[in-house]
């Protein structure tokens, strides 16, 4: 069966807006204050520069708008109607500019830099050679904390490779995009990246049931056209097959005996369990887990080219069933020694250190293979963070150790014992301020304050520790040429 696919309702350019009486033209590119959704009990109104990324007309015939607030991340860009715009202030409209010998093309996006990827595509500006902002509803209170600035400095650092030296302006590709050369490569490629002109700027679902959970989407994903007139789209938590209504996933769930992932169970450590799928042998599920991870990645994942990949379930069981709590794909093969290519914690359990038990399995599986490893790059805002917190605690811990058995350590040991990458050794400890000149020589040195924030975080921690004895696992190997199972 043939599907379709599709962005979200077809954007208008350019809509008259009536304000008291007058015509107001807000086009797709205008810059304006838009109010900030905020909590309840958050009276006081907060309004912040925001960009129009599409138009359309609601069910009520009302004219909503598509924004994204600059120097926030993509998962905050909303659909507002007029009320939210503060029409009071200057409106920056999008620079006309010349796209041909006698033709006039209007821009509203700046020319996407960065630097191929494997599978040809390129890694967007936004998330390698700009500096981005982390962002949650929360953050907008308070969006220049330490820690951000930090990250940004961070991002330029891990994702070093490209630089606005080196950067590539798109060229003619990004004048000539077509909407349904998008749609197919979306449908089709493998590992994939998004730039500023592609149509997955709009997001096209507004929220999942998934479980129990009524979940808020983030950014676009391929579900099939239809589906992005829904409110709400629903997913059997099991199977991940999708439907477009409640009745539908009723009738669904009567028949469907699925209640784990399709793989072996390789980890079982009280209500934790880890299942290993093989992307060649379950096609289908793993296709359906990559449609559900884009709606909360958004700058690399993959959703059709599945087999050249596992992928590692953490679920937590109960008397129903494994429900899916996060997982991560790791390529079988990997030239570039990654371990793990795409991570997600469903945004209902985030925050609760699942993260981080992902991430502690995928090192403990590099330690099972003997292999040192590292994640796929670019890392998001969140990945790093959490990358940077596991890196930060594990190499902490290993160097008190040394220290109370009076033993010396080398950045090359720390990466054989503990599987992390040299190269993300020195960052993190760079970060922390660890490494300090010392009679010619560069030492590494913790800081009270290192030492402090480490014993906070292990007490916090304590009970989500990945046990080596429960797992259940020899690496598996593959033929060269299909990367199957032998
Ligand atoms: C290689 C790649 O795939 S990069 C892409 C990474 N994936 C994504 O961006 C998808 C969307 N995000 C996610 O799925 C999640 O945020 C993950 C997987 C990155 C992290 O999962 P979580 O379960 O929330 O992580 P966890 O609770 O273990 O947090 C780990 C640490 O990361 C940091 N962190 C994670 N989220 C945040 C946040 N929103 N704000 C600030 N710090 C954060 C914190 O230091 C946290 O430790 P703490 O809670 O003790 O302070």
């Amino acid at each position: 069966m043939s599907q379709r696919f599709s962005a979200s309702p077809s954007p208008r350019p350019e809509t008259p807006t009536h304000v008291n009486g007058s015509t107001l033209d807000l086009s797709i590119g205008c810059k304006l204050f838009v109010e900030v959704k905020k909590g309840k009990r958050d009276q006081q109104k907060e309004f912040r520069k925001a960009e129009i990324l599409s138009i359309r007309t609601n069910n009520a015939g009302q004219t909503e708008y598509y924004v994204h607030f600059l120097e926030f991340n993509k998962r905050l860009d909303e659909w507002v109607g007029i009320e939210r715009l503060d029409l009071s202030r200057e409106i920056e409209r999008p620079v006309k500019k010349r796209a041909g010998k006698g033709s006039i093309r209007e821009t509203d996006t700046p020319p996407c830099i960065g630097s191929p990827m494997r599978d040809g595509s390129r890694t967007p500006a936004s998330s390698v050679g700009q500096k981005r902002k982390i962002s949650s509803l929360e953050d907008f209170s308070n969006p220049a904390t330490p820690l951000v600035e930090q990250l940004n400095d961070d991002y330029e650092s891990v994702d070093g490779n490209v630089t606005p030296g080196n950067a590539t302006p798109l060229g003619p590709m990004a004048a000539t995009f077509s909407k349904e050369q998008e749609i197919e490569r979306l449908r089709t490629s493998g590992s994939m990246t998004q730039s500023h002109s592609e149509i997955s700027r709009v997001k096209n679902l507004e929220k999942i049931h998934f479980g129990e959970y009524d979940v808020e989407t983030w950014y676009f994903s391929p579900y099939p056209r239809e589906y992005s007139e829904a409110a709400v789209v629903y997913i059997c938590e099991f199977c991940l097959f999708h439907f477009i209504s409640e009745k539908q996933l009723r009738r669904h769930c009567a028949k469907c005996t699925v209640r784990h992932p399709p793989g072996n169970e390789i980890y079982r450590c009280d209500d934790i369990s880890f299942f290993e799928i093989d992307g060649n042998k379950q096609k289908v599920y793993c296709r359906n887990l990559c449609l559900l991870s884009k709606l909360f990645l958004d700058h690399k994942t993959l959703y059709y080219d599945v087999d050249p990949f596992l992928f590692y379930i953490m679920c937590k069981q109960d008397e129903y069933g494994c429900h899916m709590i996060g997982y991560f794909s790791k390529e079988k093969e990997s030239t570039e020694g990654y371990n793990l290519a795409c991570i997600l914690t469903l945004p209902q359990h985030q925050r609760k250190g699942f993260g981080r038990l992902l991430i502690a399995f995928s090192y403990e599986l590099s330690k099972k293979e003997g292999k040192v490893g590292s994640p796929e790059k670019p890392l998001s805002d969140l990945g790093l963070l959490s990358y940077r917190s596991y890196w930060s605690e594990v190499i902490v811990e290993l160097l008190i150790e040394t220290k109370d058995l009076n033993e010396d350590i080398a950045i090359e040991d720390i990466s054989a014992r503990t599987s992390i990458a040299t190269t993300d050794i020195i960052q993190t400890l760079q970060t922390l301020g660890a490494i300090k000149p010392f009679k010619g020589q560069q030492i590494i040195c913790l800081s009270d304050g290192v030492i402090a924030s480490f014993n906070k975080a292990k007490e916090k921690h304590k009970n989500r520790r990945i046990e080596e004895s429960c797992l259940q696992w020899t690496p598996p190997h593959f033929t060269s040429n299909q990367l199957r199972y032998i």
